[in-house]
């Protein structure tokens, strides 16, 4: 199987503290009654790209948005167990929100750009910090326009409004949003569901150029795109990690029944 980015796979069950990116011990989280994810415990790697893959409502993306506390958007959500990253757990009071948010950017499935210009789109974080001087916004729109790959389809129109923009620039005008923050870890919720192949195509291989400078989680309901973007696999069942490993051993010699009965379409 074609790989966009090779590395010395690493066992994901004995990563140091300097090789982990996220380290969830015993996650449970409950919205209102209903338990949805039940003592996941798993550290992902930095500079790699992992996936979690699993059926429909098993709890992808509310694992997924337990990095970056997105669930407690949502009254009647609780949970307990530990989300570190960089030994401090992100679930602790001390923690700071919104400069969470800052240091884990979040890609959803449907492109959401803010009705606002394309400029101000990528800039719009960065003014939330503070940032003021023409200068440095110019340069940090540019920056990352060219990270996402987009600049040069809008640098002759970056004050026209980002909607004039079709679905696939739009999605990687939301990238270029997130990483003008130059976050640590970079969290995509089926990314490119809402895309054609080959916008998809440009996507993954922009995942495998950011990886150097982020950690990538994605959640996907295409096993193709986990097999070929991703280092690492996380199986889900019913909110159970079911197994989690380099992602050619996940796909090709899974250890667990569960696993292999979902890789090959036997359920979900
Ligand atoms: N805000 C919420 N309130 C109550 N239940 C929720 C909420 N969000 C998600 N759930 C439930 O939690 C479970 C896990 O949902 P989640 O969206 O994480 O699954 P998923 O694996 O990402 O699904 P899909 O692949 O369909 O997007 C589902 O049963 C879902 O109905």
């Amino acid at each position: 199987m074609l790989k966009l980015f090779e590395h010395d796979k690493l066992n994901v069950h004995e990563l140091s503290d300097a090789q982990t990116a996220i380290d969830v011990r015993d996650l449970n989280l409950w919205f209102d009654t209903k338990h949805v994810l039940h003592d996941i415990s798993m550290r992902i790697p930095k500079h790699c790209i992992t996936s979690l893959i699993g059926q429909s409502g098993c709890g992808k993306s509310t694992l997924i948005s337990s990095f970056n506390r997105l669930n407690d958007l949502h009254q009647g959500c609780r949970y307990t167990g530990e989300v570190n990253i960089d030994g401090h757990d992100i679930n602790s009071k001390k923690q700071n929100v919104s400069q969470l948010r800052t240091r884990v950017g979040m890609v959803f499935q449907r492109p959401n750009p803010f009705p606002l210009s394309i400029y101000e789109n990528v800039c719009y974080g960065l003014r939330l910090q503070g940032v003021r001087t023409r200068r440095a916004l110019d340069d940090a729109v540019e920056q990352a326009l060219k990270d996402a790959a987009l600049w040069d389809e809008v640098k002759d129109r970056l004050f026209e409004s980002a909607h004039i923009l079709s679905g696939g620039q739009q999605q990687r005008l939301v990238f270029a949003r997130a990483l003008a923050l130059k976050p640590e870890i970079l969290l995509l919720d089926e990314p490119t569901s809402a895309l054609d192949p080959l916008t998809t195509l440009f996507i993954e291989e922009l995942m495998a150029q950011l990886k150097s400078r982020c950690t990538i989680v994605i959640v996907t309901h295409n096993m193709q795109q986990a097999a070929r973007v991703s280092d690492y696999t996380a199986f889900l069942h019913q909110g159970q990690l079911i197994e989690y490993s380099d992602s050619d051993t996940l796909f090709t010699m899974p250890d667990k029944k569960q696993t292999e009965d979902y890789i090959t379409g036997r359920y979900g």
